[in-house]
């Protein structure tokens, strides 16, 4: 058992310090948040994920896990300090390691003995160097500490799960004693150590990101194809995920990729690119295709609704993914700022997200108590997130609330035959039909447009692509 400090209580901080305090050891979560701390101690969660609050409360009972604002926890028994604060985007795609920097002044104020510093929050390659020599700078006294790179891989939604089922724990570290005080820690969880230097523990986050935000991307391009020449993007997918070589997952078509890392770390790789004279060209289009994939359902509205006047729109889904709370950069927040642009009305339904859209929408928008509700007297709708009651729908029921027949699914939910039987006009994603490719053929060579190229440029504008047509 060790006494181990996590600092920041976010979705990392608190998953981590919540699962070492299960696996037996004694967990003191710091955060500058008061109100959070608070909740915290009578055991009421921050974030949603199905039985977190459960082992959050039983491992308090249990004496195991506390929590606190103050650093002055750091004590003479204090084995590992964990680094889980946020390390959000800048406004020109780069890393404000601003959260972090100041963590490391506190750890440097507040060390007393030995302690392995370990990093996980996702912050770009050469961190793990600056933290030590900012904790160096503070230190009141002479204390020997090492600093370690140990990046999380974990998934918002299944965040327990992933931290007891992960496929490695990875630690970049140049000293074994750290190492070994990082072993000892993880032993219970019984998952592969992956042991490197610290450089290339932090790459291979930002790597595992970029790579899986890419090929997102690239399915959805496929899916593009899909519609214009026929194709099925679902067995596409199926396919070729029986390639073991390619792997069946992250192969799923749709309005894009949103979430707290994703967007932030495709960037932020590629400004790592750019401070090191590297133009890092994949990954550029990963990001000017989820730009386009974002904008497809106004573009396929734009072209069945000439006048805006009245016009209402339902969204089913606001999180970025099903499972959490969470709508930071979900694909939602760019839709619906794209129809309140036309003037459209706009009504929603989130199983569990309607309260965090609020709480970061700076305008009025229609919040239903249920997915019947949003649709109810709408011309069109679209789904955003997957939510598995989603597929539980009564079809005939939305039909006849809506006014109009356009349903945008913006995740593939439901088929398409089925669909056009209940009388919707039915716009999935990547599902192309013959008809359509016969009239691509005849209209010959596809010209790409210059202004219809697709170009991310960080810290500038974006180009938008064209994907609908
Ligand atoms: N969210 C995820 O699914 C996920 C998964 C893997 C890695 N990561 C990475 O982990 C890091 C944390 O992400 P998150 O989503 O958990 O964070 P978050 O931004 O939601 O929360 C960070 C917390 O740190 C606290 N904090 C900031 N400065 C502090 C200080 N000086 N002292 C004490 N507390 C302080 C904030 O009050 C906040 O509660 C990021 O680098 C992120 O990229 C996130
Ligand atoms: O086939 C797919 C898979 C995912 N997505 C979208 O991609 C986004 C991210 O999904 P997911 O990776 O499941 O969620 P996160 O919780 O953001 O987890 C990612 O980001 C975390 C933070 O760095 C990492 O720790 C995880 O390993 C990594 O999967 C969501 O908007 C999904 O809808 C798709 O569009 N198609």
């Amino acid at each position: 058992m060790m006494k181990v400090i996590v600092v920041g209580t976010g979705y990392v901080g608190l998953v981590t310090g919540t699962c070492l305090a299960e696996i037996g050891h004694r967990v003191i979560c710091i955060d500058k948040d008061e109100m959070k701390i608070e909740k915290l101690k009578r055991g009421i969660s921050p974030i949603y994920e199905a039985h977190l609050e459960d082992m959050i409360c039983r491992n308090i009972k249990e004496q195991r896990l506390s929590f606190s604002t103050d650093m002055k926890e750091v004590a003479e028994d204090t084995q590992v300090i964990f680094i889980a604060v946020g390390t959000p985007s800048l406004e020109d795609g780069d890393v404000d390691l601003s959260q972090v920097e100041e963590v490391a002044r506190e750890i440097g104020k507040s060390l007393v003995s030995y302690g392995v510093i370990v990093n996980k929050s996702t912050v770009p390659v050469g961190s793990c160097v600056r933290v030590a020599q900012i904790i160096r700078q503070n230190l009141r006294k002479d204390i020997s500490f090492d600093v370690v790179s140990n990046p999380e891989f974990l998934r918002e939604g299944t965040a327990v799960y992933d931290t007891f089922h992960g496929d490695r724990i990875v630690i970049g570290s140049r000293s074994k004693k750290a190492v070994e005080v990082l072993r000892e820690l993880y032993k219970p969880f019984h998952q592969k150590f992956f042991i490197t230097n610290p450089e290339s523990a932090e790459l291979i986050k930002y790597a595992s990101n970029a790579f899986l935000a890419t090929k997102i991307s690239f399915i959805n391009e496929m899916a593009n194809l899909c519609e214009k020449t026929g194709g099925d993007i679902r067995a596409v997918a199926e396919g070729m995920g029986m390639d073991q070589r390619i792997g069946n997952k992250f192969l799923q078509a749709g309005v894009g990729f949103g979430g707290a890392c994703f967007p932030k770390d495709v960037k932020g790789l590629l400004k790592t690119g750019e401070k090191y004279g590297y133009d890092f060209k994949i990954i550029r289009q990963t990001l000017a295709v989820n730009e386009g994939q974002k904008q497809k359902p106004l573009r396929i509205l734009e072209e069945n609704i000439a006048d805006w006047k009245g016009i209402k729109v339902g969204i089913l889904g606001l999180a970025f993914k099903p499972g959490t709370d969470d709508v930071r950069e979900a694909p939602a927040l760019q839709i619906i700022k794209d129809l309140r642009g036309k003037g459209a009305q706009i009504r929603v339904y989130d199983p569990v997200a309607n309260a965090s859209m609020q709480s970061v929408l700076q305008f009025p928008i229609t919040y239903c108590n249920n997915p019947y509700d949003a649709v109810t007297d709408c011309d069109a709708v679209i789904l955003l997130t997957e939510w598995p009651e989603f597929q539980e729908l009564n079809l005939r029921k939305i039909r006849r609330l809506m006014k109009r027949t356009i349903f945008i699914d913006g995740r593939n939910v439901f088929a398409s035959e089925a669909m056009g039987e209940k009388g919707f006009d039915y716009y999935p994603m990547g599902i192309g039909s013959e008809e359509t490719a016969q009239r691509k053929l005849k209209e010959g060579v596809v010209k790409v447009n210059e202004s219809e190229k697709s170009n991310y440029t960080s810290g500038r504008t974006w180009n938008q692509v064209s994907t609908c047509n």
